[in-house]
Formats: C-alpha cells, sequence, structure tokens
C-alpha cells in the first residue's frame, strides 16, 4: 500500500476555449471536472498502474462531497480523507484550443481548524503503520502550519517510511529541512528554493538543505536527479506537444511505484519520464495515454553515472 497526502485537495475544473483573451468573454466549449489536488492525481495514476493507494488530507462541503463520491469509482483507491467544516477549493484551467496553452487559477482552500490538523496528524500516523512508502503533495490551505511537511516528513522518517515532497514556496523551503528521502521539485520551484538557475547546481544545493535524492522536472528536457547513488537524466525521445497539467504528478507516481518494486534509480527515472510525457500526451489533463506509456518505456533515454554506492530509498 501506497499513501499519498493532499492536504489542499480540489475539484478540478478544465475549460476549453477556442482562443483565450484577458478581459474578454469565452464562450467554454467543453467542460470536466474531477478529484485533484496534486497528490489526488498521484494515487490515480498509482492504481492505473495496479498499486493500492490511501488518499489522506482534508475534504469538506459540497465539493468534498463531489471529490469523495467520485473517488469512489476509482478502483484500487481507497478514501482516508479527514472532514473538514470548511468547503473543499476548485481550481480551473483554462485550455487555450488554439494555441493549446493552459492557464491554471487555484483559489486558495478552506481554513483548517487546529483540532482538524491535530485529526490529520493523529491518523497519518496510524496509517503510516502499513504502508511502503509516502508522498506529501502540493499546497497547504489556510490554518495548516507553514512548517507542516518537515513534521510529516519527520514522522515518516521515524516511522521508516520513504517519503517524498512535492511542494513549492515556504512550505517547501521548510518541508525540505525535514530531510525528505526524495524532493520533486520542477526547474521554477528549485530555482525558488536555492536562488540557483542552473538545475544541477540547485539540485546539489537543495541535496545540502536535506533533502535525499532530487528528481527535477524540467519540462521537455525531461528529468534530472542528484543522489547518494548517482546523478542521471532522462528525457523523451523528442519534444512533445500538448497539457502538462498533472505530468509532475505522474512523474511522482512513477518514482513510488518503482520505489516500491526496489528498482534501481535508472528505471525508476525511465517509468517517471514516460509517465510524464504519456500524460502530457493524453488529450484529458491529468491523465496519462497507456498505449503511449508503454511505447515511450523503450524509448526514454537516461544518461549518467551511478557513484561508489551508498544505498538510498
Ligand atoms: O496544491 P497546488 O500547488 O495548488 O496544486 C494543485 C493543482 O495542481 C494539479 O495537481 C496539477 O498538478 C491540479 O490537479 C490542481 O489541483
Amino acid at each position: 500500500m501506497i499513501l499519498t497526502v493532499t492536504l489542499n485537495t480540489a475539484l478540478d475544473i478544465t475549460y476549453r476555449v477556442p482562443s483565450l483573451r484577458p478581459y474578454a468573454s469565452h464562450r467554454v466549449s467543453a467542460v470536466t471536472e474531477r478529484p485533484g489536488g496534486k497528490g489526488v492525481n498521484v494515487a490515480r495514476v498509482l492504481a492505473a498502474l495496479g498499486h493500492e493507494v490511501t488518499v489522506t488530507g482534508f475534504a469538506g462541503g459540497t465539493t468534498g462531497r463531489i471529490l469523495r463520491d467520485r473517488l469512489t469509482e476509482v478502483p484500487g483507491v481507497v478514501d482516508a480523507l479527514v472532514p473538514v467544516s470548511g468547503t473543499t477549493r476548485r481550481t480551473v484551467a483554462v485550455v487555450d484550443e488554439r494555441s493549446g496553452g493552459t492557464t491554471q487559477l487555484n483559489e486558495p482552500g478552506p481554513t483548517v481548524a487546529h483540532a482538524e490538523w491535530s485529526a490529520f496528524q493523529e491518523l497519518y500516523g496510524d496509517l503510516l503503520a502499513s504502508v511502503s512508502a509516502v508522498a506529501l503533495c502540493g499546497s497547504l490551505p489556510p490554518g495548516v502550519p507553514v512548517g507542516a511537511y518537515a513534521g510529516l516528513v519527520r514522522t515518516a522518517r521515524a516511522a521508516g517510511v520513504p517519503v517524498l515532497l512535492d511542494t513549492s514556496g515556504a512550505a517547501l523551503r521548510r518541508g525540505v529541512a525535514g530531510r525528505p528521502d526524495i524532493l520533486k521539485p520542477n526547474a521554477e520551484e528549485l530555482a525558488e528554493l536555492t536562488g540557483f538557475h542552473e538545475p544541477l547546481r540547485a539540485a546539489q544545493d537543495a541535496r545540502r538543505r536535506g533533502a535525499g535524492t532530487v528528481v527535477a522536472s524540467l519540462g521537455p528536457e525531461g528529468l534530472l536527479a542528484v543522489s547518494p547513488e548517482g546523478r542521471w537524466r532522462a528525457a523523451p525521445p523528442s519534444r512533445l506537444r500538448g497539457n502538462p497539467t498533472g505530468a509532475g504528478d505522474a512523474v511522482v507516481a512513477g518514482l513510488l511505484s518503482a520505489l516500491v518494486e526496489h528498482r534501481p534509480w535508472p528505471d525508476r527515472l525511465t517509468r517517471a519520464a514516460a509517465l510524464s510525457a504519456a500524460t502530457v500526451l493524453s488529450p484529458t489533463a491529468g491523465d496519462f495515454d497507456r498505449p503511449a506509456y508503454e511505447r515511450l518505456l523503450s524509448g526514454i533515454t537516461v544518461t549518467g553515472e551511478a557513484s561508489a554506492a551508498q544505498v538510498s530509498p
């Protein structure tokens, strides 16, 4: 069983418009709505790969109810969300059909009360007893302390559960100090954390700040991993055109999926890069295109070198 934590779950709405223009009124040509927030997306991909996944975090109000109803339709996913009195947020992705570009609007999320945060922490400690890995994903809703992830990372490590962190801003800055086994920033988050724009230098700096392994998602350039066991780059065969929403979540799913199968780093990166590329190619935002994934598995190029190995999770 793998655990994904999404403290700020969301009902993800995607609007498609023929051409997006600021300050103009638009006719929406298609709408989709689905359970989201980064850890929920990770869970959906893991379940599609055949893993059993438990989803925790918070859900409340009408949107929270819709999200939980829709989660029951996803085979392999167990709902362990903690109810809150506030209302789960929506996120809106607007896809411009002409350019293919996506504009994302993320609401802040409900305010979580102190007692709700305590209830979550207690449940999280219990869930760790029966999982083989945990991913902590996404932004923090109001009311959750900014150092929350550092504490959740430490709890997982104390329980002997490998822990991956994927967040941004102050939550990332504080969370990395908890020493996550794997940190999965994108290029922008990594540069904001470290002040370095060159990914290798930035990844090395993030390791100094506490991350065991850093796997940076670099958009069309693929992935860069810097770990105690070596450094690698994984790249898709060609530049891909499509919707990148959820591509980072697919990377997290690929890394965890291969981690719990005890695969070496090059295999983990191949799986993560193929899933990420197959997500960009999928017509539905956040889903991956399975035939493309299977094709891409043999088309990902991994370059790099192993160092004299110390084994990391
Ligand atoms: O928690 P945030 O950083 O606001 O990100 C949430 C959003 O990101 C996505 O997971 C895409 O990665 C959307 O599903 C949306 O819910």
